[in-house]
Formats: structure tokens, C-alpha cells, sequence
């Protein structure tokens, strides 16, 4: 993983000419003048853990060599891939750097950590793929460790009857999918930052992955859960369904490292699919197709991939960058919506037909497989592009909310009009696109891109904007998150989602978790 950008650094992706032209002549974006930071000009603190710390942490994971305070493995642990954490890092901002990188190979390893940690009051941050976008891996304290799950890759089961596995947390995406490939089963879970992410970071924010219309979201795929703790551990999952009492793998979800370490997940598999077929759909209007696959995820049948650009996305996504200022003129060209199919044979040729004639009777035309292939292909290529619109002096951004079917036309708006105005206001007037690529028979989530010019100061530049969709998510009934979980970006609006008596109930299961406060201090939780 690029230490200050995304991904594989082979496959980093130059500007096409037709964006460079769209965003100088559209938004008004001009050269950056400042170059990234090269890694060895980073001014990074001394560690200041202790000896005695640093020997009781290499004793927990068996020797020194899995104890890391050099300045590199530091910095590829600091802060997680939002924009904002990468601009900071371009600009040499190393405040956040962990002290140590601790590196446990099973979950008694992760138990001595943690015990070491409680000893010598050092707070702890679960890594896992450090993909977080909402502040997930910068906790409100100085002085923390790194607890970087990488070594715990096994398949630790494979129940072929019950289709379940059990994987341990820091397997990535391709990782876990190649494990369960080779006894014939796939998880199913597909987020676009699949290539990096892991099992226990997917777990830990609740991800939802893009296929999630067929396979569900990563916490409808978990059984059971291993959860250490600096008081010992806690195990869920006995059965498939329980009327044992509150389910807590519910509490354990979406905890982002503030109650344990997830040390284990089972997990459901299904038969790996025989085939898989994407294609295009084109709708006059965002509504429209809203409505088409609000009928799919209502009456079925359900596809496995069922998403849909609003126009701006869909002209950009049609790489027809030159025409979008003539076509928002003309009020739009269309959305395109993708559909695909995974599963047997006969399955996905049952479903394609049956969801082809709803999709017609609600308005779509099928535009053939061209699209859809060209977006099964392309599915990971997004985030390349990020780092080449901030080279180029851009802006680039995403964000993510979920609302029931009645408010999704009000959310989109209040969303949009909020990141429209805020920045066309502070004098960088952005491109605001939108999908639904998670639906459910109740409602869908909302995932918006937005592309400005980059302000003197971008992230301070950001801010507001992002304030300002945050207050209109909750305004128009949105949840504040529906993938990317809470972090410490999102903390104030999910303390007045949830409300004060339900954060004070989740505080007291930190305090008996984690009575010392070293768990990712300051994240998904305030810390006073
Ligand atoms: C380009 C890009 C695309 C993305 N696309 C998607 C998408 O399509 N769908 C989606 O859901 N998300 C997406 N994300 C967000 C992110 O990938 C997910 O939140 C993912 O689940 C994080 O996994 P990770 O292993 O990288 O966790 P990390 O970023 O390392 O950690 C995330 C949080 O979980 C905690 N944590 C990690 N591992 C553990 C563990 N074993 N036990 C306890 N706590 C732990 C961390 O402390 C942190 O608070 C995207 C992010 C990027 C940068």
C-alpha cells in the first residue's frame, strides 16, 4: 500500500486529458504548486515508549522483531485513506503517528498486548488494512501502539455442511476469497476497498460490499465473533439464530476497536457462483430508476449487484467528462444502472429474465452487457484516481448515509444542495455525483463523490462542507453512517443519532470492557 496515496503503486492511474480539461475549464481547478512530502523529509517525534515497555510488548509477541519503531512502519500506520488523512500526510503531517507497530500472531498474543498495554497505560488502535475513511485509526491520544493484525491470515475452519468458515481478522479481501476459492466457496464481499481491507476491520465498521443486494452486507455474512479484551474474552456465535438472551454480536459490530480486538469472525460462505453476467440499464431519471430498484428490492427478484448513477455520475462513469457542462445545462441524459447475476447457471438466468421485465415495466432500457462488464472490471480502479485529481490540484471526496425509501429523494437533495452551497460559498463551486448501491426492502443508502478545486488550505477548505452534509443527513432522517462506520469524524453526529442515554449505556460497556480507556480512545465514543 502507498504510504501517502492508495493501493498497489504499479497501478497508479495518470489523469485522462478529458477529466484535466473537464476540471480546469468546469471547476476551475488550476496546477497544485506544493509537491507531497517525500517519506525520509518527515519529521517524525522520537518513540517514547519504555524499555520496560518495549520488552514487555516483544515478550506478548514472542520477540523484538515483531515490535516496530522505525520511522517507516510508524508512518504506514498513521491515520487511514480519507482525503483528508492523505492530504495531511502530502503535507508532512506526522501528529498522529503510533509510537510503536506491534505485531501478534493468535489471540493469546493479542491478550499479553493488551495486558502489557493496561500495565504501562498505552493506548492500543486495532489496524487492519488501515482503508478507514472517517478517523477510525486516530484516537484523541498521544502515546498508542499500532496493533497490526497482518500476521493473523489463517482459515481457521471450513465447515462445508453448515457453510460457515471461521478466519482470523487480518486477512485482506483477495486473501480470505482465495482461501475459501480453493474448497469451493466465496464470501461474497466486494467493497471497492476489497484489495486491502481485512476480515476484522469489516467486521469491526460494519462494511458493506457491492454485491451486498445478493450477498448482504459483511455484518448479515457474521455468526460469531471473538472479541479480546483487557478483561479477558468474550465468544458469540453458538448457533446459527439464539433466543439466548440480546444477541452480542451486535455489540461487537460496528465497534470499531473501542470494546476488543476481534480475533476471529465465522463467517456464512456460499458454493463459489458458475457464473457471473453484469449489465447496463439506462433510466430517464435518478427517480425513476430509484423507483425500479426500490420494486427489485421490494417484490424481487433480486440481483446480486444492483446499482444506479444519478446523471452527473453516470456522464463522468460514460467517461464523457467534455459533455457534462452542456448536459447539467440541458438538465441531464440519463442514469445508468448496473445489474449483475452470480449463481448458478439456471439461477441467474431465472433472475436476469424475471428482473428484466420489472426493470422494463418501470422504464429501463437495457443498454446490453457492455456497461456492466466495463463496471465489474474498472470496480477497484476509483481510488488510483483520487491520488491523480490531488496531484493535479482537485478535490476528491466521498461520503455515505442510508435512509428508509420515503426520504431518499428528500435526503438526496438536502445532501447535495448542502455540499453545493457550502463549497460554491467558500469559491470552489464543486461536481456532486450520486449512487444507490445498497438496497434493502425498507430503504437504500446513498453514496455521494464530489469534486471541487482544492482551497489554499484543503482540508480546513473541506470542513465546513462536510459539516454542513453531515447536519443535512441527520435533518433529513439519514443515518450518518451506513458503511464507513462512525470514527472520530462522524462521533458528534452519532452521539446525537443515537441520543445520550443510549451513548451512556455503550460507555458502561467500555468502562467494564476496557475500564482503563486504552481501546481506541476518542473513537466511535467521546472520551469524557
Ligand atoms: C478507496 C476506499 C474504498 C472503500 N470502499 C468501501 C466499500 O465499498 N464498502 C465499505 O464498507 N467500506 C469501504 N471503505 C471503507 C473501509 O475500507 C472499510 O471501513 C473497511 O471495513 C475497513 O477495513 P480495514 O481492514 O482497512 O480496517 P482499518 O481501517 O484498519 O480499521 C477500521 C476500524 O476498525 C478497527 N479495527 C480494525 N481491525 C480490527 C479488529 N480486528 N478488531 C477490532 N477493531 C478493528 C480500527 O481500529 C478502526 O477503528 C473504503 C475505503 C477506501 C479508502
Amino acid at each position: 500500500m502507498l504510504w501517502n496515496g492508495w493501493g498497489d503503486p504499479a497501478k497508479a492511474a495518470p489523469l485522462p486529458d478529458a477529466v484535466a480539461g473537464l476540471l480546469h475549464d468546469l471547476l476551475g481547478v488550476r496546477p497544485s504548486p506544493s509537491t507531497p512530502v517525500a517519506l525520509k523529509d518527515l519529521e517524525l517525534s522520537d518513540p517514547t515508549l519504555t524499555p520496560a515497555a518495549l520488552k514487555d510488548l516483544a515478550d506478548a509477541v514472542g520477540t523484538a522483531d515483531h515490535v516496530r519503531t522505525d520511522a517507516e512502519s510508524r508512518v504506514r500506520h498513521i491515520r487511514g485513506k480519507s482525503t483528508p488523512d492523505l492530504l495531511r500526510i502530502r503535507a508532512g503531517d506526522v501528529t498522529d503517528v503510533p509510537q510503536a507497530v506491534v505485531l501478534p500472531a493468535s489471540h493469546e498474543e493479542v491478550l499479553a498486548v493488551l495486558r502489557a498495554c493496561a500495565a504501562h497505560a498505552v493506548a492500543v488502535v486495532p489496524f487492519g488494512g488501515g482503508t478507514s475513511v472517517v478517523g477510525g485509526l486516530a484516537p484523541e491520544r498521544g502515546e498508542f501502539i499500532a496493533l497490526d493484525l497482518r500476521r493473523m491470515d489463517a482459515l481457521l475452519d471450513l465447515d462445508p455442511v453448515s457453510r460457515t468458515a471461521v478466519l482470523q481478522p487480518g486477512l485482506r479481501g483477495p486473501q480470505a476469497e482465495a482461501l475459501l476459492a480453493a474448497q469451493g466457496f466465496t464470501l461474497g464481499h466486494f467493497p471497492q476497498s476489497f484489495e486491502w481491507a481485512t476480515v476484522g476491520g469489516f467486521a469491526a465498521a460494519r462494511s458493506s460490499g457491492q454485491a451486498s443486494a445478493g450477498y448482504g452486507r459483511f455484518d448479515e455474512m457474521v455468526l460469531g465473533l471473538t472479541l479480546a479484551t483487557p478483561e479477558g474474552t468474550i465468544e458469540t456465535g453458538r448457533a446459527p439464530r439464539s433466543a439466548a438472551g440480546p444477541d452480542l454480536r451486535q455489540l461487537v459490530l460496528g465497534s470499531e476497536g473501542a470494546f476488543g480486538v476481534i480475533t476471529s469472525v465465522t463467517v456464512r460462505v456460499r458454493p463459489q457462483p458458475e457464473q457471473r453476467l453484469y449489465e447496463g440499464w439506462r433510466f430517464a431519471t435518478f427517480a425513476e430508476g430509484a423507483a425500479a430498484l426500490r420494486r427489485l428490492a421490494q417484490d424481487g427478484p433480486r440481483p446480486t449487484v444492483l446499482r444506479l448513477s444519478d446523471e452527473t455520475e453516470t456522464l463522468v462513469g460514460l467517461a464523457q467528462p467534455d459533455a457534462i457542462g452542456a448536459a447539467l445545462a440541458d438538465g441531464g441524459t440519463g442514469c445508468l444502472a448496473v445489474t449483475g447475476y452470480e449463481g448458478t447457471s439456471a439461477d441467474t438466468a431465472r433472475r436476469r429474465e424475471e428482473a428484466a421485465a420489472v426493470l422494463r415495466e418501470c422504464g429501463g432500457t437495457l443498454v446490453g452487457i457492455e456497461p456492466g462488464e466495463r463496471w465489474a472490471h474498472g470496480r477497484y480502479e476509483a481510488p488510483y484516481l483520487r491520488d491523480a485529481l490531488l496531484d493535479a490540484g482537485a478535490f476528491a471526496e466521498t461520503l455515505e448515509t442510508a435512509a428508509f425509501w420515503s426520504r431518499i429523494p428528500e435526503l438526496y437533495t438536502a445532501v447535495r444542495t448542502a455540499l453545493t452551497d457550502t463549497l460554491t460559498g467558500a469559491g470552489t463551486p464543486p461536481l456532486v455525483m450520486c449512487h444507490i448501491s445498497h438496497v434493502y426492502e425498507n430503504g437504500a443508502s446513498l453514496y455521494f463523490t464530489v469534486v471541487s478545486a482544492q482551497g489554499e488550505d484543503p482540508v480546513a477548505h473541506w470542513t465546513p462542507a462536510k459539516h454542513a452534509a453531515n447536519e443535512a443527513v441527520l435533518a433529513a432522517g439519514g443515518t450518518i453512517s451506513h458503511h464507513h462506520g462512525v470514527g472520530t469524524d462522524h462521533r458528534d453526529w452519532y452521539v446525537r443519532e443515537a441520543g445520550p442515554l443510549a451513548v451512556d449505556a455503550l460507555r458502561a460497556v467500555k468502562a467494564r470492557l476496557d475500564p482503563a480507556g486504552l481501546l481506541n480512545p476518542g473513537v466511535l465514543l467521546p472520551t469524557d
